[in-house]
């Protein structure tokens, strides 16, 4: 496995991928794109900070490519929905440096209340300008800030310790959530009204990009001084200035741009704005941390398949990971079997039951059980990541159900796919923690192996059908591992038998003609 790492990495971070059995590390001074788009086709992993863009023309130019790991938070550099279209995870290290950035929004604040750095300025030129330089203090001025994530929560928290009144706007936390941190929930135009100071803590989506625009800053109060530690795309650049020019916005302080570096941004002129060249993540632990979180993730990933801070696939924590295992296997399996059973399908419902299912994350469980059903369809490649859209694509609505009891069972996924003309459903368990076994084909009850080369065949349950179907199979130098029966009252049998080599076509055909045999399907799990 390759690993190429674009934007430097923290030693932290390189000695574990470096120590990593069967990994390969490439760290190249400073990439430019068209290096790093000659590069990624050899590589299995990608891992950059803000600086490289991940393009949706890079990552289709990238076959090897497994995952894209982002050493911070934002993923606004990566093209996510290529990455799953194309079957790559892309991972982040949500919290690893929100410290940072909290601790330089508070700088940031501080260094615009009180003119540091113009004051600063101005002793190197060789001034000792007290008066222009009069500041305001934090004590009881009204802090707004929208997005009340993991560094919204922290400057909170550090404004609420220099006295300041806090204000939160976040569509996604209601307002209980908001007032534990001691933070008064307010729409968006109250906080616009009352802030003193207002910043800004959200990710790039299109609800956010321009939130602070020429109408919101037209809302704001008088005098409202500006903090953007969060994305560029967030404010209005333009808008921003000219309320800067005509007074109505007092201040602001920069560390994050439309375009970075900014290219003759008027901004960049304007005495009462103040910048940092994206420098919120740019500590010390910040970056140990990041470089720790992701270079981890990674080896976990390509090494044994383990999914953490995933943003196109929902993560499996390490402690569910063991007692999932044996699960994603039988999700496979039984999509796989309903993949190479059931076609055309239009509908598939899937119910988890029992209780070693209501402690586990079921997406990964859903998502698995959709690639076993493509996989043998689809001629592109599916995996955990792609598979959702890909079922998307083919119109297959997907219904997803849980159930608390399993009759007999800890765990029991049952799934079902139903086509115009018919209606087939298999059902599986995990025994005494391990053993997959499949106990459930139709109305059938069973208990089989769910695994190898395997003859479903549906009969009347008549008798000498069972011998016909061993002579049938000898005649063709096949042989039979073992042979699991079930049969309803309704005169009808099902047979699961799995085979020690595969049976040959015509084999199949001699067994489909006769009359007391209704079907013949050979699955291979
Ligand atoms: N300057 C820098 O170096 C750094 C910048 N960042 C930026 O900061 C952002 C926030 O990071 P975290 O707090 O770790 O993320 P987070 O995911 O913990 O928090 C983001 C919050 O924004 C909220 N939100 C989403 N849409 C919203 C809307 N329309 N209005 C108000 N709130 C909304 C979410 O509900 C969530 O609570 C990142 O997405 C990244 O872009 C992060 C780290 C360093
Ligand atoms: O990696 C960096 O320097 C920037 C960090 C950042 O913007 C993020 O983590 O979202």
């Amino acid at each position: 496995m390759k690993v190429l790492i674009c934007d430097g990495m923290h030693e932290v971070g390189l000695s574990i991928l470096r120590a990593a059995e069967g990994i390969d590390v490439d760290v190249p001074d400073q990439p430019g794109a068209e290096e790093i788009k000659a590069m990624l086709p050899d590589y299995d992993a990608v891992i950059v900070r803000s600086r490289t863009r991940i393009t949706a023309e890079l990552i289709e130019n990238a076959p090897r490519l497994k995952v894209i790991g982002r050493a911070g938070t934002g993923v606004d550099n990566i093209d996510v929905k290529a990455a799953s279209a194309r079957g790559a995870l892309v991972m982040n290290t949500p919290g690893a440096n929100a410290t940072a950035a909290a601790e330089h929004t508070i700088a940031m604040m501080l260094a615009l209340a009180r003119h540091i750095p113009q004051a600063t300025q101005s002793m190197r030129e060789g001034r000792w300008d007290k008066k222009r330089f009069m500041g305001t203090e934090l004590f009881h001025q009204t802090l707004g800030i929208i997005g009340l994530g993991k560094i919204g929560s922290i400057v909170a928290d550090r404004a609420l310790s220099m006295k300041m009144d806090v204000l939160g706007h976040d569509p996604y936390i209601i307002p209980e959530a908001a007032a534990i941190l001691g933070v008064e929930w307010v729409p968006l135009d109250e906080l616009l009204a009352r802030s003193d100071f207002l910043t800004l803590h959200t990710p790039s989506t299109s609800e956010t990009v321009r939130i602070l625009n020429r109408e919101t800053l037209a809302r704001t109060k008088p005098g409202v001084r500006i903090l953007n530690c969060a994305r560029g795309g967030l404010i209005d650049e333009q808008a921003l200035y000219e309320f800067l020019l005509n007074g109505h916005v007092g201040g602001a302080a920069l560390d994050v741009f439309e375009q970075e570096p900014p290219v003759d941004s008027p901004l960049l002129k304007l005495e009462n704005v103040i910048f940092t060249p994206h420098l919120g993540a740019s500590s010390y632990q910040a970056q140990a941390n990041v470089a720790r979180a992701i270079a981890t993730q990674i080896v976990d990933y390509l090494l044994y398949g383990i999914i953490r801070n995933a943003v196109n696939f929902p993560s499996i924590r390490p402690q569910d990971y063991e007692k999932i295992k044996p699960y994603l296997v039988l999700a496979e399996r039984l999509g796989s079997l309903q993949g190479q059973v059931s076609t055309p399908i239009q509908r598939l419902e899937i119910t988890y039951s029992g209780s070693d299912l209501q402690e586990l994350p079921l997406q990964p469980l859903t998502h698995t059980v959709i690639k076993g059903l493509l996989d043998p369809i689809l001629a592109e490649k599916v995996n955990l990541v792609n598979a959702p859209l890909l079922l998307k694509e083919r119109q297959i609505e997907l219904i997803t159900t849980t159930r608390s009891e399993s009759k007999g069972y800890t765990g029991e996924i049952a799934v079902k796919a139903i086509s115009p003309r018919e209606e087939f459903s298999a059902a599986g368990a995990v025994l005494q923690g391990h053993e997959i076994r499949l106990i459930r084909i139709n109305d059938y009850r069973l208990e089989a192996e769910l695994e190898g080369i395997n003859l479903l065949i549906q009969n009347y349950d008549k008798p000498g059908t069972i011998g016909l179907i061993g002579t049938t199979l000898g005649s063709h130098q096949v042989n039979i591992a073992n042979m699991h029966l079930s049969r309803t009252p309704r005169d009808k049998a099902i047979a699961i038998i799995r085979l020690d080599n595969e049976a040959p076509p015509e084999a199949i055909e001699t067994l489909r003609r006769h009359p007391s045999i209704i079907s013949v399907q050979q699955v291979k799990l």
